[in-house]
């Protein structure tokens, strides 16, 4: 359809406006069409788009009000009281801090917006109307047919009370907050549909968290520190870390960029699907395709970043800069954990470090779409890794899960943090001490999930490199439980029998 432009005169408003309203794809619609001039019926009186009518040199600054501890201090409540009553009279509006709402859930919201406005028209426009009797009710410009201009905005609403309404009358794209609980509910799904999944209920164990500021100032802290790291290693093989150096905004853009690449054109990426092994980027679906039991709900991109940093032009575009950046971010934050895990095993900090544990790291980006069958696949089989240790960064979606105890346990998405875990060859140097467990990333009807693995080890690379038992830590009470071998061979083994629930290790058991 054409719609008039700004310059020209004549023209019939209210089919303009009809016309864009039975498109049902808003002004998201208009954008993904091309336009490059704003229609009409968009425009509006200049008076009215003044950006400071009456402007004045007077630096204004927005109330903020931190509710902390309003429901246990009458002290502080009577002070925040003063405050809203302040700034309701005089300005009307304010922020709240520490209102309770946890910033995962707040960021999970926004996502979900995103989520429902990026599917395709065809989706959204089952809730597409002007019935305003309706629960959920989208569309663009509420008024559209009575203002004297049209916004640039498409909006949903939903009556969530006086009658709160059942998920199924909620777009899918944002019904759920992937919540501990909902996982819950999901896995119990999986239990009932498949006993392959194993999960045993759920549980009050929480996730260990370990936040690594002072390491680098403060001994004591440190010490600390490495015991938390050597515990959890021990007990969970998995950590997530905070305060560990690398800023928010490097995170947020390293999911944002693998956002972008996988969200390019079939085309862009197509030159960079492959299986071939040798190759320092390589993208796919289900690198174990031809030799796992069944595939998995999950594309991904593998990038070798050591040794031989590749140049920036050998690296997708959409996440060139921002891959340079994170991938040097994180092999300061693995020297630093390699240094704690020395320590936690009694040796000298930088003895994981000298026999080349972080010689190699391969960056694997996964993304795992939306799946309209959930509960009949996985977005990753379950499998430990096969490096010494990996740094996970995952977005705020959840889905990974990791076996404790016997049962299947959330790792909760936790803005900021980092999951670590200790890979199969680690185990193996540490003679068992430390562990490499077993995870999984449940499939999920909301998508996609983000999460960027970045893996210290030199994957298929023939160097040589003799690893076995540490004898530094063997003793007559601590024989070595395994034969020693190569990263590649390691990477062959695991590789070629693909994630088909069972580990490696098992097989250079001595
Ligand atoms: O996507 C995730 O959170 C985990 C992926 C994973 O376990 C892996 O790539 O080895
Ligand atoms: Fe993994």
């Amino acid at each position: 359809m054409v719609f008039a432009r700004e310059d020209e005169v004549d023209y019939d408003r209210k089919s303009e406006v009809q016309a864009f309203d039975e498109t049902k794809s808003g002004v998201k619609g208009l954008v993904d069409a091309g336009v490059t001039k704003i229609p009409r019926i968009f425009i509006h009186p200049q008076c009215s788009l003044e950006r400071n009518p009456n402007s004045s040199k007077r630096q204004f600054s927005f109330p903020v009000i931190d509710l902390q501890d309003i429901h246990t201090n009458p002290g502080r409540r009577k002070e925040i009281v003063d405050k809203v009553r302040d700034a309701s009279e005089t300005l009307g509006f304010f922020n709240v801090i520490n209102h309770g709402i946890p910033e995962n859930k707040s960021l999970e919201m926004i996502e979900g917006v995103r989520r429902f406005f990026e599917q395709a028209t065809a989706a959204k426009k089952q809730w597409y109307t002007r019935d305003i009797t309706k629960t959920v009710v989208h569309n663009s410009n509420f008024d559209l047919l009575t203002s004297p201009a049209a916004n640039w905005r498409d909006s949903f609403y939903a009556i969530m009370a006086p009658d709160v309404p059942s998920p199924d009358e909620l777009p899918q794209a944002c019904r759920h907050h992937q919540s501990a609980q909902d996982i819950h509910y999901q896995k119990g799904i999986l239990e009932n549909r498949s006993s392959n999944f194993g999960y045993k209920g759920s549980a009050e164990l929480t996730f260990p968290i370990i936040d690594l500021d002072g390491t680098h100032t403060n001994p004591t802290k440190r010490r600390e520190i490495v015991d938390k790291v050597r515990d959890a290693s021990e007990t969970w093989g998995f950590f997530q870390v905070v305060n560990h150096g690398i800023p928010n905004s490097v995170l947020e853009e390293m999911i944002q960029g693998t956002r972008r690449f996988f969200e390019e054109d079939d085309e862009v990426k197509m030159q960079l699907y492959t299986r071939d092994l040798t190759k320092k980027v390589i993208y796919n679906s289900n690198f174990d395709l031809y030799s796992s039991p069944a595939a998995n709900w999950r594309d991904s991109m593998l990038c070798v970043m050591a040794p031989n940093t590749p140049s920036p032009d050998e690296l997708p575009q959409a996440c060139r800069e921002i891959l340079m950046e994170y991938s040097k971010e994180v092999m300061n934050l693995g020297c630093l954990l390699f240094e704690l895990l020395s320590e936690g095993l009694g040796l000298h900090p930088s003895y994981l470090k000298d026999i080349d544990c972080t010689e190699g790291l391969s960056v694997i980006f996964n993304y795992y779409p939306e799946c309209p069958q959930p509960e009949l696949t996985i977005g990753t089989t379950n499998h430990s890794d096969n490096d010494f240790i990996t740094v996970l960064l995952q977005d705020q979606l959840g889905g990974l899960q990791v076996m404790h105890q016997n049962q299947w346990i959330d790792v909760p998405p936790t803005p900021g943090a980092l999951v670590i875990n200790i890979g199969d060859l680690l185990q193996l140097i540490s003679n068992d001490k430390y562990k490499s467990v077993e995870h999984r990333v449940l499939a999920n009807r909301v998508g996609p999930r983000i999460s960027v693995a970045s893996f210290f080890f030199t994957g298929p690379l023939p160097t040589g490199k003799i690893y076995g038992p540490i004898k530094d830590i063997l003793t007559d009470k601590n024989p070595p439980r395994y034969r020693e071998t190569t990263v590649k061979e390691y990477h062959d083994h695991f590789c070629g029998k693909g994630l088909d629930g069972t580990s490696s290790l098992s097989h250079f058991k001595l």
